[in-house]
């Protein structure tokens, strides 16, 4: 696998820990892609399931050379002999997979979730105990090493543990250690934003394509072009609206697209948008406790 990844933190090597991936789907791949590329992790210290889809683990297996856990004497194994356990199942899913979780945990174990919306207070409740939790919300370009994860800790993580959790995140992009209570605002700006984005360029792409552009053409140049406006920014360190002003000449074709944006409340749109997210989060947190109690 290439090193393509620009993180945040140099990897200080093997972190030469068990992990235990507990659900296989999107966002497991992306984190076991990002530790393995970026050195941080040996697929031999890596075991990955899921509820029922052997395919897919088979897939994981041959694409990484993780293992796996295909039964429950394996899943039961797995997790007792885990580290840190990676909590990778959808918010339905997750009320049922952690009571499920709780016979097999041991202290000294570190749980790592990235269900959006399940509070730090719910996980504990469910698992029965108190274990060293963190509360985490990546995205999908961890896979490649351009992550962006905010991270809350409970009290019972020690400050080796969240070290240990900065640094796998970090290898795999950007982390931020925020309070509990703004994951849910996490969620909605990285959590959600990769899918903000490709949005954004399926419109480029669709609109280029009907101005007579060929598919590939109008492709490239989308995708060259937000990457380069995203560079810009980390790059020369200006602020977006400065480097927007840069682009646009007055009177002209950027200034006439812009106040389309504006007359459109392109703004707005967003705002209410990322909001929306925020509060889905929040909703979903409820729905959870309110399965629990
Ligand atoms: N996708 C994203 O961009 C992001 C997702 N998240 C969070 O990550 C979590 C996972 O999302 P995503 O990866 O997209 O979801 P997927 O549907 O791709 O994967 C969910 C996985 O959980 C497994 N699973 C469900 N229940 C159980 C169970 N009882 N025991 C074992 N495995 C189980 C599923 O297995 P099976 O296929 O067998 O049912 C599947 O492998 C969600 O909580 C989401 O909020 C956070 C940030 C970004
Ligand atoms: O859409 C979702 O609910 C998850 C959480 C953040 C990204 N995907």
């Amino acid at each position: 696998m290439t090193r393509n990844h620009q993180a945040e933190g140099a990897a200080d090597g093997l972190i030469r820990r068990k992990l235990c991936f507990y659900g296989a789907g999107s966002m497991a791949e992306a984190i076991v892609r990002g530790l393995i590329s970026a050195g941080l992790a040996e697929p031999a210290d890596i075991v990955m399931f899921n509820r029922a889809n052997a395919a897919r683990l088979n897939e994981l297996r041959d694409r990484y050379g993780v293992r796996i856990a295909a039964d429950d004497k394996a899943r039961e194994q797995a997790l007792r002999e885990a580290d840190v356990i990676f909590l990778c199942m959808k918010p339905k899913d997750a009320a049922d997979a952690l009571r499920r979780l709780s016979p097999a945990l041991r202290d000294g174990q570190l749980l790592i979730s990235v269900i959006a919306g399940l509070s730090i207070a719910a996980i504990e409740q469910l698992i029965g105990r108190r274990l060293p939790i963190a509360r985490t919300m990546p995205n999908t370009s961890s896979t490649i090493g351009h992550g962006a994860t905010g991270i809350s800790f409970n009290d019972a993580a020690s400050d080796a543990q969240r070290a240990l959790v900065l640094n796998m995140f970090r290898a795999i992009g950007i982390a931020r250690v925020v309070d509990e209570s703004l994951i849910n605002a996490v969620t909605a700006v990285s959590g959600s934003g990769p899918a903000y984005l490709y949005y954004m360029m399926e419109a480029m792409i669709d609109t280029a394509v009907s101005l007579g552009l060929a598919e590939d053409t109008a492709r490239a140049l989308t995708v060259q072009t937000v990457l380069g406006a995203a560079r810009m920014v980390l790059e020369t360190g200006e602020e977006p609206a400065e480097l927007r002003r840069k682009v646009t000449s007055p009177g002209g074709t950027t200034q006439a697209a812009i106040e389309t944006f504006e007359r459109l409340d392109f703004r707005g749109a967003v705002g209410q948008a990322m909001r929306r997210a925020a509060e889905r989060a929040g909703e979903m947190g409820a729905e959870l406790e309110r399965s629990i109690t």
